[in-house]
């Protein structure tokens, strides 16, 4: 198959960081995609040819000027006439009739072919993309399998073997060029699936088929549509080929068949190749423009699917309001013993966290801190449930308002994680989707995740702008992640973890992608949600600056395990681990500062 599908077309490019000025690109996206595409000259003469077409192959009973196989053998290799505008063939038949009742056959087995072809082709690339495993070894063993067939000669056997039915062939041309559409869509997802935006969906609560059906189909509908026409185009070209052989169906009129009858009169009637070809020629070319003005009509704008489903299920949205006064604190979330174990396929597993032990009480900010590869990620992402691929809890629990969360099924950690515990990650940029505008991003998930209508959501996507102090938010809604800054960006991620008004918040490194001054906004913001609303923070750095800040505790991990908890003030000025110590010595603020630089000579007579 290598040899006779095209490759694979290159994934959608993104939006560019400064491409275009925000009122530029507002007004670029604006009208839905039939009005974009008929503005390009190409995608409007494109499907304007294709309509016509197919309406002419509809309605081919009603327009035709008699039944593709009457035949008047007297009026053989006649020439146009009122009666006949394409003239008669070798047979006497009407050459329009046949052309009309041969589209019907040959656009609608290509049809098939491309049904086939999708259904198999398409979801079994979503799957094995975005979930690897060992489904995605077997899809690719037998896509290479297939691949390696030679079409042509499958449709041989198949005609040989299956009978002479162009139907039967159109699916078995199906099932040769849904490899195509599988590769590519894999490609593609398990690209995106590694996007931090991807776990960013995940972390908020989105479900794996919202999530594929909101960020991933979106970046593989562009390249889909463009593989749509090539594959229609060569399963044309392929059904023809085999008529034109004479190993078609050979009752029916196609396109292809009137070529093969043609080309037999060539000496006699050339004027006979002209039509059928001109039919296959304008269907091709038709078609392969036609992907190309829709893929950068998509590309244009990359908004939510168009009318959204109410939700099933309503769930009160929070009120964005300070909780009542609670009593004695108990933890909110309760780490005990936890290890984090990685499985390798060429030896034992590795085990990165080592019974660890962790508390955070509501209403109180804990910094887990340690210097890089000492295990605070791994930790965050055990109690959230995303630990990476490969990695799993090994032993331990982890407790959040006394519910055991180890073992917990997915759907159930992922209400946990859209509810009671929020994430805010280290690189706010890369966790927008850049296709989606920040309103979209806030609303989409609140529908979802809280089952309120769009119009409540984006009521509370405005609230959650203001409490994160975003100026504009009517503004900022409509704005692209690229036209935004990194410290907005850190903001909106904030406001979105707080849609569903969490009771813990694990934040991630939040400040690292920022420079000192937003860093500072950014904690200020942090510190004023954690007072305002009570929230339990755990915070994931390797800053003691901002732990001294921040912090009413700390517990410092080394190689995978804490070897210091106490108050921050306890551990940022009498650390009693000679690890927290070594961390403490490497901050650079209390150092003296160097001497003043002076020139070799100068140095050499002033000691
Ligand atoms: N996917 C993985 N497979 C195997 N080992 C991993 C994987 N991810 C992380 N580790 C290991 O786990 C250990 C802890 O990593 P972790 O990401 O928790 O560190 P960290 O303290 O958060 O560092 P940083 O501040 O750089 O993010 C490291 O030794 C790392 O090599």
């Amino acid at each position: 198959m290598s040899d006779n599908l095209p490759a694979d077309p290159a994934p959608p490019p993104r939006p560019a960081p400064d491409s275009a000025p925000a009122s530029d690109t507002r007004a670029a996206v604006r009208g839905g995609l039939p009005r974009r595409l008929l503005r390009n000259p190409l995608g409007a003469a494109s499907a304007g040819v294709l309509l016509l077409l197919v309406v002419a192959v509809l309605l081919a009973p009603l327009i035709a000027p008699q039944a593709p196989d009457a035949s008047a053998l007297g009026a053989a290799f006649e020439g146009p006439s009122a009666a006949h505008p394409l003239g008669m063939d070798s047979a006497g038949r009407d050459i329009l009739s046949r052309l009309l009742y041969g589209g019907r056959n040959t656009l609608g087995g290509a049809l098939i072919a491309l049904g086939v072809a999708l259904a198999l082709g398409v979801p079994t690339g979503l799957y094995a993309g975005y979930r690897a495993g060992w489904f995605d070894s077997a899809a690719n063993w037998a896509v290479n399998l297939v691949m390696a067939l030679p079409a042509m000669v499958v449709l041989l056997a198949s005609r040989a073997i299956l009978g002479p039915n162009v139907w039967v062939l159109m699916i078995v041309l199906g099932v040769l060029a849904a490899p195509s559409f599988f590769r590519l869509v894999r490609g593609i997802v398990a690209n995106v699936r590694k996007e931090l935006y991807v776990d960013a969906a995940k972390v908020s609560g989105l479900s794996d088929a919202r999530i594929v059906g909101r960020h991933i189909l979106i970046v593989v509908r562009g390249p889909v549509i463009i593989q749509v026409a090539l594959v229609a185009g060569i399963a044309i070209g392929l059904q023809a080929g085999l008529e034109f052989l004479g190993v078609g169906s050979g009752s029916s009129a196609t396109w292809g068949a009137m070529l093969n009858e043609a080309f037999q009169n060539i000496q006699r009637a050339p004027l006979l190749m002209l039509w059928p070809g001109l039919a296959l020629g304008i269907t091709n070319g038709a078609l392969v423009l036609l992907a190309g003005a829709l893929r950068d009509a998509l590309e244009e704008r990359g908004g939510p699917p168009a009318g959204g489903r109410s939700p099933r299920r309503a769930r009160p949205a929070p009120v964005l309001e300070a909780p009542a006064e609670a009593g004695p604190r108990s933890p909110l979330l309760s780490v005990r013993g936890l290890t984090v174990v990685y499985d390798r396929p060429d030896g034992p597993p590795k085990q990165v966290v080592h019974g660890v032990d962790l508390d955070v009480a509501p209403g109180e900010i804990v910094g887990l801190v340690g210097e890089s590869g000492s295990g605070k990620s791994q930790t965050a992402f055990s109690v959230l449930g995303i630990l990476p691929e490969g990695g799993r809890i090994g032993s331990g629990s982890v407790t959040v308002n006394g519910r055991e969360t180890v073992g917990l099924p997915e759907r159930e950690h992922r209400t946990l994680r859209g509810g009671t515990i929020a994430y805010v990650p280290q690189e706010p940029m890369s966790n927008l989707d850049p296709a989606f505008t920040i309103g979209s991003q806030l609303i989409e998930p609140m529908r979802h995740v809280l089952g309120i209508t769009r119009k409540e959501a984006r009521t509370r996507a405005l609230d959650l702008l203001r409490l994160v102090e975003i100026p504009s938010p009517e503004r900022t809604m409509r704005l692209y992640p690229h036209e935004i800054s990194g410290g907005m960006a850190q903001r909106v991620l904030i406001a979105g973890a707080m849609s569903c008004d969490p009771e813990l918040l694990i934040a991630d490194e939040p400040t690292t992608a920022l420079d000192v001054v937003v860093q500072a906004e950014v904690l200020e913001l942090l510190r004023r949600l954690q007072r305002d609303r009570g929230l339990g923070v755990l915070l994931v750095t390797h800053n003691l600056g901002v732990v001294a800040d921040l912090c009413d505790r700390v517990a410092v991990m080394s190689a995978g395990r804490i070897v210091e908890t106490g108050t921050a003030e306890q551990v940022v000025h009498a650390p009693r681990d000679p690890y927290t110590r070594s961390l403490l010595e490497a901050v650079l603020d209390d150092a003296p500062p160097r001497e003043p630089w002076q020139p070799r000579e100068a140095r050499s007579t002033t000691v």
